[in-house]
């Protein structure tokens, strides 16, 4: 039996997939969490990686492997292959004012018609610009810019300071791929090109920066490190949203909606797209075209913090918001707990509205949590939709997409159908898919079952009153 390993190195955690080459089957997984908190070291990524593959078993029997990976996030690298700074995560909102400066500077029409998209904070220009303001003497220092799945993987591939790394410090041997590269703000998906002009108004001068590999290329093979064998084909990665949509096998009239750290709504399309509002990020996919995403940064999070503050569990969550009415008895949370990144508002607050005597009931709250948390997604899917995307199913995933709340409740905030895939970390089966592919030359097609598809029908006052609340608190 041939194998082949996908990792997501997230947020929160990095997983590790082992699959079958050839069926798909499942092997054996690993996990390791990653620190909290929106700067983190590059090396708690590695070493997360190093006991994530430890708790799946090794790489031992392994062929191939693929890296996806949260996007955008800033690892800058000086010229001896250091990491300079701790990077700048997609949801560290620091650099809204550069964001704002760079779209004063360029014109919003203009960037989403050179990189596909209008920066908000989280995109990697931002951040270099920052950088550069902020951190001059750093910024000074930078040599070539990568993202958390590129530099990943170059050491994996034994690249690195001479210190730690057997290959060294080489510079231009790092490698991305068309998905994450294009949530940098400085690559065009359209022309397959980077904006250096971009790259040199963020950073203040030019650098190296990670070739963009195709979705069937091999970038390489291991070499022998402590805990990974040598010889492993490494695929070119992903980031994770196109990764999720590789390992789905996602097609047209699929739109996926993601539920973890970040809630993401996406489509893969033929065309590709270029938003000049801001709200749809035009990115690429991992199979060659398009993938429109809109992108909020209160997800799972919400959930988690409304389940500790009531003392429950995430099944005590749902249990409790199932016994509420939909609607939440008047009860409507804007979830900006992080700031939010769609609608673009990064220095904003959370607020529960509608507090009565009578509505402000466990059970409101925990539904009223879970309804805040869906509509500014049913936002994202009505703002992809203009753009021409067709919804005949909603393909839900990520960590809470498991809570079968979430999926009900989703079922009466979305007006398409919704469908829960079998539990599974989608975003590591996508890179297990570029690793099959960069080692046989074909892509795999494997099947995706469904575990279910709620049956509650949609809900119009849910949304109807998110808005009412939304648009007097603007
Ligand atoms: N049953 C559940 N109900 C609600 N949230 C859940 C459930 N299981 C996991 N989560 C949450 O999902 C998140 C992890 O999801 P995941 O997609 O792995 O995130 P990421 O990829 O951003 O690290 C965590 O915040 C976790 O608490
Ligand atoms: O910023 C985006 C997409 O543009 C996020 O989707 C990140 O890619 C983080 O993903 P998760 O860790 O939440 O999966």
């Amino acid at each position: 039996m041939t194998l082949v390993a996908g990792v997501d190195s997230s947020t929160q955690s990095c997983k590790v997939v082992v699959r079958d080459a050839e069926t798909g089957e499942v092997v054996r997984t690993g996990r390791a969490t990653h620190p909290a908190g929106t700067e983190v070291p590059p090396a708690a990524w590695w070493d997360a990686l190093l006991a994530a593959i430890a708790d799946a078993g090794g790489l031992d029997d392994v062929a191939a492997i693929s890296i996806g990976g949260q996007q955008h996030g800033m690892v800058v690298l000086d010229a001896d292959g250091r990491v300079i700074r701790d990077a700048l995560l997609w949801n560290d909102t620091r650099s809204a004012q550069a964001a704002r400066e760079l779209i004063a500077e360029f014109g919003a029409a203009e960037l989403a018609r050179r990189t596909g998209s209008v920066p908000v904070a989280s995109f990697t220009a931002t951040k270099l610009r920052w950088l550069r303001d902020a951190e001059p003497e750093n910024a000074a220092r930078v040599a070539a810019v990568a993202l958390p799945h590129d530099w990943l993987s170059w050491r994996l591939r034994g690249y690195g300071p001479a210190d730690e790394s057997p290959l060294g410090p080489d510079l231009e041997a790092l490698a991305t791929d068309r998905s994450d590269a294009s949530g940098t703000s400085y690559w065009s998906p359209a022309t397959g090109d980077y904006d250096r002009e971009l790259l040199i108004a963020s950073l203040g001068h030019d650098a190296v920066l990670p070739r963009v590999a195709g979705p069937a290329e091999s970038i390489g093979a291991t070499v022998a490190l402590p805990g990974i064998p040598a010889g492993l084909v490494v695929g070119a990665g992903a980031g994770d949203n196109a990764a999720a949509a590789l390992g789905l096998g996602a097609q047209a009239g699929d739109v996926v909606v993601s539920i973890g750290t970040s809630g993401t709504v996406f489509a893969v399309t033929d065309t590709a797209t270029a938003d000049e509002t801001g709200t749809v990020a035009g990115f690429a996919d991992a199979s060659g075209v398009y993938l429109p995403l809109v992108a909020t940064l209160n997800a799972a999070r919400v959930l988690d913090k409304i389940a500790s503050l009531l003392g429950v569990d995430h099944d005590g969550l749902g249990q409790l918001a199932l016994a509420a009415e939909p609607g939440s008895g008047g009860l409507v949370l804007q979830p900006y707990f992080e700031g939010e990144r769609t609608p673009n508002l990064p220095d904003a607050t959370a607020t529960l509205f509608g507090l009565t005597l009578a509505a402000t009931t466990r059970e409101n709250l925990a539904r009223a949590a879970i309804e805040g948390m869906l509509c500014g997604l049913a936002d994202g899917l009505d703002a992809v939709r203009r753009l021409g995307v067709t919804a005949s199913r909603i393909l839900l995933v990520g960590g809470a997409a498991a809570n079968p709340a979430v999926s009900q409740i989703a079922a009466e905030v979305f007006d398409a159908p919704v469908e829960v895939p079998e539990p599974g970390e989608y975003v590591a089966f996508g890179a297990t898919v570029q690793a099959a592919w960069a080692l046989t030359g074909a892509r795999p097609s494997w099947s995706v079952a469904t575990l279910a598809r709620p049956d509650a029908a949609p809900v119009p006052l849910i949304r109807e009153q998110y808005a009412a609340r939304a648009a007097v608190a603007s």
